[in-house]
């Protein structure tokens, strides 16, 4: 039931975690449970609502009678063994919100899908959007973008993610973190100087040293951003879109910087604080609009920014499967062009000579490629460095890493 209200919040133009916010104190023990079914269910929306137009062609008008449909479908799929435990806790749960009646209708619906299996796959093979759980506008826009790829990615979109930890070096090292995670029981190997790619993804109450801020939850795409922007003790760094902080407290991990994390949204911002008293870290915090620097900028300029800007998040999309529902085709040109106005704010508070980090989670290139190279043609003393011999680095989803896009960029040292 809570799994469904959940996605009926989503089919209503929320988000899963402002959902699950708001739901927080009413959910029940098995709220890890409640949370994976209402994910799968999310991340599987187009097969399982294509199976429902065959089996309830007209589309009930109550939504959280429908978003129940929905989740004992995904969960009748998922678990084929557990056909008889699903139908029952199905009907149960039917009764409850909408009487015998929709109980009875609820009771249809799931055998009907066990009988009619064979004619629901093929509705699902016959259509692509609906087969490869992605909406087609997105679907087309992987493709343009991503010949070669699209179809790689998209699988990625429907997979579960990995869980990455990043370890702090001011406390620990990977081999001595690795080697606490594997007394504790937990597979875990070693990427680069600070990543644990864990063997499958456990609480975080399990982890030895995470209350004691020796580790921290963070993709190994995300944690490339660090070593990318370059930082050395002493200066003066900015981190833009800051919120909930796992790059800025990378950032301090790494060196003894002057770090400013910027977020627009105060509760967000809390999060960066929270971080940084958990893991012992001095960064600063403001909240301001990156897009309106006279609203928070002391006029030092900065060596180093990173711009970890809000995009589509096309590619963390299998940790968000709300966000391809949510989204609509004209929000990809919005995110551009609010990205475009952070860019060239940013770009004035940038110090000669100084680098800044364009970092998304997003596969679009609009978001990326395209946004860069106008922002170049744009600003005559930006010089684009290169990122292992290539003008970016753009890292499609993984089962290792989630899909990444970093673009770096030198202002003039003669720049006024
Ligand atoms: C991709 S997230 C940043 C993730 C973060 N860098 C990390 O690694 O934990 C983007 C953030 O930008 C913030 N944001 C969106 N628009 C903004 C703006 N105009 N100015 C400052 N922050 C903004 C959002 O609140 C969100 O926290």
């Amino acid at each position: 039931m809570d799994a469904a209200r959940a996605v009926a919040a989503v089919t209503a133009g929320e988000t899963l975690d402002d959902a699950f916010a708001r739901m927080s104190d009413g959910l029940s023990d098995n709220g890890a449970a409640v949370r994976d079914l209402a994910y799968q269910c999310l991340r599987a929306h187009a097969g399982i609502d294509r199976r429902l137009a065959v089996l309830v062609p007209k589309p009930l008008r109550e939504a959280d009678r429908q978003a129940l449909l929905r989740v004992a479908l995904c969960r009748l799929e998922a678990r084929p063994d557990g056909a008889h435990t699903t139908v029952s806790q199905a009907v149960d749960a039917a009764r409850a919100l909408g009487g015998d009646r929709f109980g009875g209708l609820m009771n249809a619906v799931l055998r009907n899908a066990q009988r009619r299996h064979a004619e629901l796959e093929a509705a699902v093979a016959a259509d692509e959007a609906a087969r490869l759980q992605h909406p087609a506008w997105w679907l087309d826009r992987l493709r343009a973008d991503h010949p070669d790829d699209w179809a790689g990615i998209a699988a990625q979109g429907n997979s579960h993610p990995p869980m990455a930890l990043r370890v702090n070096r001011r406390r620990s090292t990977v081999d001595a973190a690795a080697a606490a995670l594997a007394a504790a029981g937990i597979g875990a190997q070693a990427h680069g100087t600070t990543g644990l790619l864990l063997d499958k993804p456990c609480p975080v109450s399990r982890l030895p040293g995470f209350a004691e801020g020796v580790l921290s939850v963070q993709d190994l795409g995300a944690q490339g951003a660090a070593a990318l922007l370059d930082v050395a003790a002493g200066q003066r760094v900015l981190d833009a879109c800051a919120a909930p902080g796992g790059k800025a407290c990378h950032l301090l991990e790494a060196a003894d910087v002057d770090l400013l994390a910027l977020d627009h949204s105060e509760a967000r911002a809390q999060r960066i604080a929270d971080n940084f008293a958990r893991l012992g870290l001095p960064g600063r915090i403001a909240v301001g609009d990156a897009a309106r620097p006279d609203d928070w900028w002391d006029g030092r300029p900065f060596d180093r920014i990173l711009a970890d800007v809000p995009c589509s998040a096309s590619g963390v999309v299998r940790r968000h499967p709300d966000a391809k529902w949510l989204r609509r085709p004209k929000d990809i040109a919005q995110f551009a062009s609010q990205q475009r106005a952070i860019l060239d704010a940013l770009w004035r508070v940038l110090a000669p000579g100084g680098k800044l980090l364009y970092a998304t989670c997003s596969v679009f290139r609009a978001e990326n490629q395209d946004q860069v190279a106008a922002f170049a043609a744009r600003h005559p003393d930006c010089r684009r460095l290169t990122l292992s011999g290539a003008p970016d680095l753009s890292l499609l989803p993984t089962a290792e890493h989630d899909g990444f896009y970093y673009a770096l960029l030198q202002k003039a040292a003669d720049a006024a």
